[in-house]
């Protein structure tokens, strides 16, 4: 209360921050007439000028000034329009890195373009985001006349474009891309082998189109890149067959073609293995004459083989593993049961599929994931832009950094939003909702029904059609289509009813939109149109204009509330675009998911002791205000979920950050050999630790277990024994010496012959292969910790964040002895007998051959028909784990008491 009174005396601080940025406007402002007298050549210049004082050492905001009103000039004569002082405001609140929240109908395409200019000065790249591709394309072509008369290049950045056109796209100055492709191309760029093929170089500046569906509403579904782990199964089943044909060699006979390590889990062959291997792969067909198993392009026939050695000598039916219906059950070795649905990575569960003659199943492996919370986090900087943000404006602060400002609308709002009407059931909401339809459409007045499903839409549909009232129904996926739609929703007397309101370009004009009629106009007669023709469809248009004015707007009609405040204001602001008359209702019944849980059953006892038939509603203010009560609750719990995960997230994301910036390290660097050195430092010094452990005394060291484990890893052959003959002091720091010295000599002697240049290629593209394949199975541990943690913590009574985190390093700092381990091997053990592979063979052209890129659909806004709401979901997930106590942690991960969290709830 006192705030708000507060806020009234001074001012809040929104409205002090706009008043700040006044004096900036009139500045721009001042400068017009200086503009307008520019030729168009002089204007052009202005970009060259401006780059060159940034070379001098001004800032962007040395500039903003002028630049803007430069852009604004250019603005009116490429595409006609004049950035209102309300649109440069919004401008200089996006290039200071905010969220700028301007209703429908603000022209924030237009918007965007004062702060893309300024920013893309600097010569690094501007990205605008959008959340379709036909938007991308739309508003890079309409804008992009702006830029190109500005010297200024733009791209377009979508799904299924060619590589080459994507590469040329980045190099642009402005790109307008969708955020999954900018995603996926972050994801894709992290896994190249080489500098060329990276698409994006750097990230320095995004402005996010409809910044609270991206953000919020899709935070929590990650963009997954995953490719099947080998397209040909059967690659397993032939290679199972080789390995009965090699035998293991044992302790006490030298002779034997591969050795294991029990201790270790892992299997390796000898020198004698090594060729026989080849000469049964070659008798198998699946090795030509001249190749090696080590040819890099046979390195995944190496770790199967590799896989199906393991498979038959290090796990063991009934023990490691059962048959059970055909397939494989992995038997957890701690505790003995078994894990449903789990599978071992990098081929081994495909391996013993092979050796027990059941079926091979294709696994599908994630090559790279990541969340929008955490790729838009890597920009230098970032902006937004959306009609709905200050709801969530806390969440954008705490999560992103991003401050929400509320720019003015350049015209007053003149909609009236009408109190909820509450039924006792679906049936009397629906039957009102007819009615009102009916009602807007005597009077000509357009009406615009949101729903929440498909079915909704379509049961509503159902009515009308008894009623001869033509309607548009829109609840499919096609973007065009929908614009479309859209253009004719505000002709007199026009009915749509459409589903998932959110997306862009859904400004919906009164009297039908004047641009398209004139577009089609042109379209349907391209030897040209007349002016006589031309004035009478603006003439008409103009009639149909003033009609729809008078007949009240744009009415629109809520058919449920949602969950968020932020989805039902985005749907009302469809009405009253730019000072525009028009009306909002919401037709609740104590049927909808949100009234359920929180109104009833009190309320329809009272509603029935009223003697309330189905079709009579109650409506007052204090119901609309209980409503938006509850909608804030499960708000808030939405916003502790997303904060959860971005916890969770954080870990890996961490790991993300040390991995790219280690490939691009790699990739960046002209030789790694010093990398190569310090693996081998790290690799050598961990076997020796582990079977002569530092604090054992010599009397107690496992010489036989290193010197096998130095035979499979590394090929060589090592006493100790021999060692201490000539040194009896011998330690084992100068057994890791010998080690280091033996290795680096064997492989300095067998790349003697190759080109200086080719080795740095062959070390690097070797390196960064194997660093992504252990990569790969480290993001499925990962997974698998996520899963079982949650579960484990809530029977432990553990905090699940804090175990997961524990735990996570420890998989991190395994993968990386891991990454060190494999490199080693495989420089150790490759062998060259042909000429050397060229270096463009070497790269794995064929791992995003057949990726798949999955961005599973957003909850919040996705068309809910089949989907339990958000809500549901909780209680629903809070149901699965009935064993909580409530003064139990909850098992989401949250680290509340279950009865703080999903079990208030339930
Ligand atoms: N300064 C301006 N003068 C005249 N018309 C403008 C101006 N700015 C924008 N417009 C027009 O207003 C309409 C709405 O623009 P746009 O779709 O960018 O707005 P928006 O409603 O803010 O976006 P959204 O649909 O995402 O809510 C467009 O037809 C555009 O051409």
């Amino acid at each position: 209360m006192i705030g708000k009174l507060a806020s009234k005396i001074v001012g809040s601080r929104n409205d002090r921050f706009i008043k700040s940025l006044t004096k900036k406007v009139n500045a721009i402002n001042a400068l017009e007439s200086k503009m307008q007298a520019l030729s168009d050549e002089d204007l052009q210049a202005k970009t060259t000028a401006f780059k060159s004082r940034i070379a001098a050492g001004e800032t962007l905001d040395d500039l903003l000034v002028e630049a803007f009103a430069v852009c604004r000039e250019a603005a009116i004569r490429t595409i006609g329009l004049r950035h209102y002082d309300v649109q440069l405001i919004g401008g200089i609140v996006l290039h200071m890195g905010k969220i700028a929240e301007m209703r429908t109908g603000e022209g924030k395409t237009l918007v965007a373009t004062l702060a893309v200019y300024l920013n893309a000065l600097s010569g690094n790249g501007v990205h605008v985001v959008t959340v379709n591709d036909y938007l991308a394309r739309r508003d890079a072509e309409q804008m992009g006349k702006l830029y190109e008369f500005l010297g200024l290049t733009t791209g377009v950045c979508v799904g299924q474009m060619p590589i080459e056109e994507k590469i040329a796209a980045y190099e642009c100055d402005v790109i307008y891309g969708t955020n999954n492709e900018l995603g996926f191309d972050y994801l894709r760029t992290n896994m190249a082998l080489d500098v060329e093929s990276r698409l994006q170089k750097t990230l320095n500046f995004a402005i996010i189109d409809e910044v609270d569906s991206i953000l919020i509403d899709e935070a929590r579904t990650p963009l997954i890149i995953s490719g099947p782990v080998d397209q040909d199964n059967d690659i397993y089943r032939r290679l199972n067959n080789i390995v009965p044909h090699l035998h293991k060699q044992t302790d006490d006979s030298a002779a034997g073609d591969f050795t294991v390590d029990e201790k270790d889990k892992s299997v390796g062959l000898t020198d004698d293995g090594h060729d026989k291997v080849e000469r049964l792969l070659r008798d198998a067909g699946l090795l030509t004459a001249e190749e090696s198993i080590y040819n890099p392009a046979n390195i995944r026939l190496f770790h199967h083989l590799n896989a199906c050695l393991r498979a038959h000598n290090l796990y063991h039916k009934d023990d490691h593993y059962i048959v059970s219906n055909g397939e494989i059950v992995i038997v957890d070795e701690f505790t003995g049961r078994t894990m449903p649905g789990r599978r071992w990575s990098e081929g081994l569960h495909q391996a013993i599929e092979a050796k027990e003659g059941v079926e091979i199943q294709s696994e599908n492996q994630t090559l790279a994931s990541i969340t929008f919370q955490n790729f838009f986090r890597q920009y230098d900087k970032l902006a937004g832009m959306t009609g709905t943000a200050d709801t969530e404006a806390a969440e954008f602060q705490q999560i992103y950094d991003l401050e929400t400002i509320v720019v003015p609308t350049n015209l007053p709002v003149r909609r009236a939003d009408e109190a909820d009407a509450v039924f006792l059931n679906t049936k009397g909401k629906f039957g009102a909702v007819v009615e009102d339809i009916i009602d807007s459409h005597k009077r000509g007045q357009p009406v615009l029904v949101g729903t929440t499903s498909i079915e909704v839409s379509e049961a509503i549909g159902e009515q009308l059609k008894a009623t001869d009232i033509p309607f548009e129904l829109l609840n499919a996926k096609q973007h065009e289509r929908e614009a479309h739609i859209i253009e004719n929703a505000g002709c007199l007397g026009a009915v749509t009813i459409a589903t998932n309101m959110a997306g862009r370009g859904t400004d919906i004009v009164l009297g039908g939109n004047l641009e398209a009629k004139l577009r089609t106009l042109a379209e349907n007669n391209p030897e040209g149109v007349d002016d006589k023709t031309m004035a009478e469809v603006k003439a008409k248009w103009q009639q149909d204009h003033d009609a729809v004015v008078a007949a009240g707007g744009l009415r629109i009609i809520g058919t449920e509330r949602h969950e968020s405040r932020r989805i039902d204001n985005q749907l009302r602001g469809r009405a009253g675009r730019q000072g525009d008359p028009g009306s909002s209702k919401f037709y609740l019944s104590l049927d909808d998911s949100l009234m359920r849980i929180f109104a009833s059953p009190k309320m329809a006892g009272m509603m029935q002791k009223l003697g309330m038939t189905e079709d009579e509603a109650i409506e007052h203010r204090m119901i609309s205000n209980a409503i938006e009560n509850a909608q804030r609750k499960v708000e808030a719990h939405n916003f502790d979920a997303r904060k959860n995960l971005i916890e969770y997230d954080d870990v890996s994301n961490e790991q993300r950050k040390v991995i790219y910036q280690q490939r691009n390290e790699i990739m960046e660097s002209e030789s790694v050999a010093d990398m190569l050195v310090d693996l081998r430092e790290s690799a050598v010094g961990a076997m020796v630790d582990n079977y002569l452990p530092p604090e054992a005394m010599p009397s107690q060291w496992d010489k036989q277990g290193l010197e096998n484990a130095v035979m499979a890893d590394y090929g060589l052959s090592l006493t100790v024994d021999d060692l201490i003959a000539e040194n009896p002091q011998l330690t084992t720091e100068e057994i890791k010496s010998w080690l280091m010295d033996t290795l680096s000599a064997n492989y300095d002697q067998k790349m003697e012959n190759a080109d200086a240049n080719w080795r740095q290629a062959f070390e690097r593209v070797m390196s960064l292969r194997i660093l992504d394949e252990q990569w790969r199975a480290h993001l499925q541990s990962m997974d698998y910790l996520k899963q079982g943690i949650m579960l484990r913590a809530s029977r432990a009574q553990k905090d699940p964040r804090q175990e997961y985190k524990r735990e996570a390093f420890y998989v991190f700092q395994s993968f990386l002895d891991k990454v060190a381990e494999h490199i080693t091997q495989f420089f150790a053990k490759v062998q060259f007998r042909e000429q050397p592979i060229a270096a463009e063979a070497m790269k794995d052209e064929k791992t995003l051959e057949n990726a798949a890129y999955q961005h599973p659909e957003a909850d919040g806004l996705a068309d809910s028909s089949n989907q339990a709401s958000e809500l549901d979901q909780a209680a629903q997930s809070a149901s699965e784990y009935p064993k909580v106590g409530r003064n139990e942690l909850c098992p989401c991960g949250s680290g509340k008491k279950y009865k703080h969290c999903h079990g208030r709830l339930a």
